[in-house]
């Protein structure tokens, strides 16, 4: 399905040109370029931006369009995403999540030990491998962290305020607003997409009524008490994701030929002499179980910026002999700087997901998400002839908030979550605890799933305390790393998560759509409890299959129906859990919690002595001509989803790297015909 114009490298320049076989890089997808074909790759260029994600898009592209005479290389280990429809159509994220060989967007880091705060369990993390990274298979939402987020860098020049302008730069926010915190004719666009589903007001209108207020803009950088419509990173005029490759990379290659692009190459190390970064040695990024996988050189003349990841640039640097040199020693890799911080104080954002039965007429994904043909073709065509006002030209995750408990909340919540509020959230009001959000349909294997239709909400933490790490356990690029994700590890990060499900779970039960809990996916609560989960009223279920023989019947079922929706009184109260509700509650927390993809923290920028890699203008301690750009530069956490983050990481470091470059970031990006 991909446009044949893919290519691992397109673009000759006036340099010097290793000519190498496609097969020293054969593509890793079968759609991508075939293995007969000759490719150009530069010997050496300026700069070396390692990594194609948000933060190396914006790096590579901000550099070159600055000044056309500085030649910029950008390696990617995945595929090129130029014009693939399972990228640029907003409404098939689902699928980038699929755990299938054919799957290949995606890598997924597995715990390489049972954790006992998950009750034996192994979390999974996905991480991108995609030129455009992270933007090419999220789940498009558009949300800022906080100004006291960047605050506490603690770091020159990364202050809330000192970065507003490139927080700006950076957007091409479509939506009306009423205040001066958003930026217009940036790379990336801002919307709210083609549909936002009616579910989105009737959650907010049951939000409303358990004292969540309305806002029109959270993502005000200070509001962290409010529920909102959620923008996303979909385009209002095309209906497409704005990735980063497509707002950075591609429509700049039309114009400049100083910028190129090399797809489906893992870069395996730096290459030093002595402590000075020269270049980037890469292999096929297919496996061929080899010990020694074949290297290919690229020079770099001024820089190497990496920009792999959270989970990627640690083990790039570990395999360059950066990191704690016992690790280093112990696996033969000769010691460039010794960092024992590298690859530790890894962090993310910890999601639960409840799911709710809806009634038989509201709007969802779910016919489309499980397979339904003719709803397929429909919204397919739907999406191919009004691209701007499609249901596909959304995510469907149309409203959300952002939550602080109040007083009396926080008496429930326990001592461990108290001694961390009264250190790092109560002097701080534009932090919020958790974020929930709605989808409309069932976030989940529809295999698994009785028919009908469903609502999911996403709740997650924004700033645990736990911590994990990632270290790589052989030189060999295609060795698996020792990761521990650390999930949960710390008991203060149950408390927030089980006051969030209680919210998330109040705010379901007003819903008009709401139809009953999903039992199955719900906390085992003590049957005779209040608080036990109710299956899908008979009302409804006799609505959804109305020729049903079996509908009601009881036997064998153990279905515990709720009350009908047109006889249900109105609800009033919360639900009172007891101790051993919260049990529950917390037992489900550590079957179910998951990432929320919002890696983040594993080559600190903060001083070597506290663990740090990296100095305010992201050089490498140790090391010169070595820079990191990503979210793994993070000291601390960010409460947001963090695709806005990393672009801001990139966009600051291209204004770090031009300041020394003695050169200017140019604006707009590209010149305004080129914007897709
Ligand atoms: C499934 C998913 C859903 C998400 N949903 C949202 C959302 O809805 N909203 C939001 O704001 N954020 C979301 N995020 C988070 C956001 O996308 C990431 O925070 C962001 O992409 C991180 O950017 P980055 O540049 O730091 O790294 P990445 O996006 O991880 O990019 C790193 C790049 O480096 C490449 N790479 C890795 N190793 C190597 C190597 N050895 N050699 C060469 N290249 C390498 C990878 O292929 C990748 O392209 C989501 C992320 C995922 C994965």
């Amino acid at each position: 399905m991909r446009s044949t114009s893919q290519k691992n490298e397109c673009r000759p320049s006036s340099l010097s040109f290793l000519l190498h076989r496609t097969l020293a890089l054969a593509p890793h997808t079968p759609d991508t370029e075939p293995s007969s074909t000759l490719i150009m790759i530069p010997q050496e260029v300026d700069i070396i931006v390692v990594g194609g994600g948000p933060a190396g898009c914006a790096t590579a592209g901000r550099l070159a369009r600055a000044d056309p005479n500085l030649q910029v290389l950008l390696l990617e280990a995945g595929a090129n995403n130029e014009e693939d429809p399972s990228v640029y159509r907003p409404g098939v994220y689902v699928r980038n999540m699929q755990i299938h060989e054919s799957n290949t967007k995606a890598t997924f880091y597995v715990d390489t030990k049972e954790s006992s705060h998950l009750r034996g369990r192994k979390a999974r993390v996905p991480c991108a491998n995609i030129l455009g990274g992270g933007s090419s298979i999220n789940f498009q939402m558009y949300t800022r962290a906080s100004m006291s987020d960047w605050d506490d860098f603690k770091t020159e020049g990364w202050k809330g305020l000192d970065l507003l302008p490139l927080m700006k730069r950076l957007e091409n926010y479509q939506d009306p607003v009423s205040n001066d915190l958003h930026g217009v004719g940036g790379p990336i666009s801002i919307s709210k997409g083609g549909q936002i589903t009616p579910l989105a007001q009737d959650y907010l209108r049951a939000a409303h009524e358990i004292g969540i207020p309305f806002t029109d803009d959270l993502q005000d950088l200070t509001t962290a008490n409010g529920a909102e419509i959620w923008r996303k990173y979909i385009s209002n005029v095309t209906g497409r994701r704005s990735d980063a490759a497509h707002g950075y990379i591609h429509p700049l290659r039309k114009f400049q030929k100083n910028l190129h692009l090399l797809c489906n190459a893992k870069a395996a190390r730096v290459i030093f002499e002595g402590k000075k970064a020269v270049g980037v040695a890469y292999v096929n990024p297919i496996n061929r179980g080899h010990d020694a996988p074949k290297e290919h050189i690229i020079k770099a003349r001024k820089l190497v910026v990496l920009s792999s990841g959270t989970l990627g640039t640690p083990q790039i640097l570990e395999r360059s002999g950066v990191g704690k040199a016992s690790l280093l020693k112990e696996l033969g890799i000769p010691v460039v700087s010794d960092l024992p911080g590298v690859g530790e104080e890894y962090q993310d954002h910890y999601t639960t997901l409840q799911i709710f039965r809806a009634s038989n007429e509201t709007i969802t994904t779910d016919d489309f998400l499980r397979g339904d043909k003719a709803t397929q073709e429909r919204l397919y065509r739907e999406w191919e002839t009004k691209p701007s006002r499609a249901l596909l030209s959304s995510n469907a995750i149309d409203a959300g908030w952002k939550l602080r408990p109040t007083e009396e909340e926080l008496k429930e919540l326990g001592p461990e979550f108290n001694e961390l509020w009264d250190r790092y959230f109560k002097d701080k009001p534009d932090k919020p605890v958790m974020f929930s959000s709605i989808v409309s349909g069932a976030y989940s294997d529809h295999s698994l799933l009785p028919p009908g239709k469903y609502f999911t909400m996403f709740n997650y933490l924004e700033y645990p305390a736990s911590r994990g790490s990632i270290h790589i356990t052989s030189k060999n690029p295609h060795s698996m790393p020792h990761f521990d994700s650390g999930f949960m590890s710390s008991k203060a990060d149950f408390a927030p998560i089980r006051w969030g499900y209680k919210k998330a779970r109040e705010v379901a039960r007003r819903m008009d759509a709401f139809r009953g809990d999903l039992t199955s996916h719900a906390p085992h609560f003590h049957p005779a409890s209040e608080a036990a989960a109710r299956d899908i009223d008979l009302v409804a279920a006799r609505q959804l299959l109305p020729d049903g023989l079996s509908v009601g019947v009881h036997m064998g079922t153990y279905s515990r129906p709720s009350e009908p929706h047109a006889t249900r009184p109105k609800v009033k109260e919360d639900i009172k859990y007891t101790a051993e509700d919260d049990k529950a509650i917390d037992e489900w927390i550590a079957d179910h919690v998951e990432t929320t993809w919002h890696s983040l923290g594993t080559c600190a920028m903060k001083p070597r002595e506290e663990g740090g890699v990296l100095d305010g203008k992201l050089n490498v301690f140790g090391t010169s001509n070595l820079k990191v750009a990503d979210l793994s530069l993070c000291p601390d956490n960010l409460g947001t989803n963090t695709y806005s983050s990393a672009l801001l990481c990139g966009e600051k470091c291209a204004d770090i790297i031009c300041e020394e470059l003695g050169l200017t970031v140019k604006v707009p990006h590209v010149p305004e015909m080129a914007r897709i």
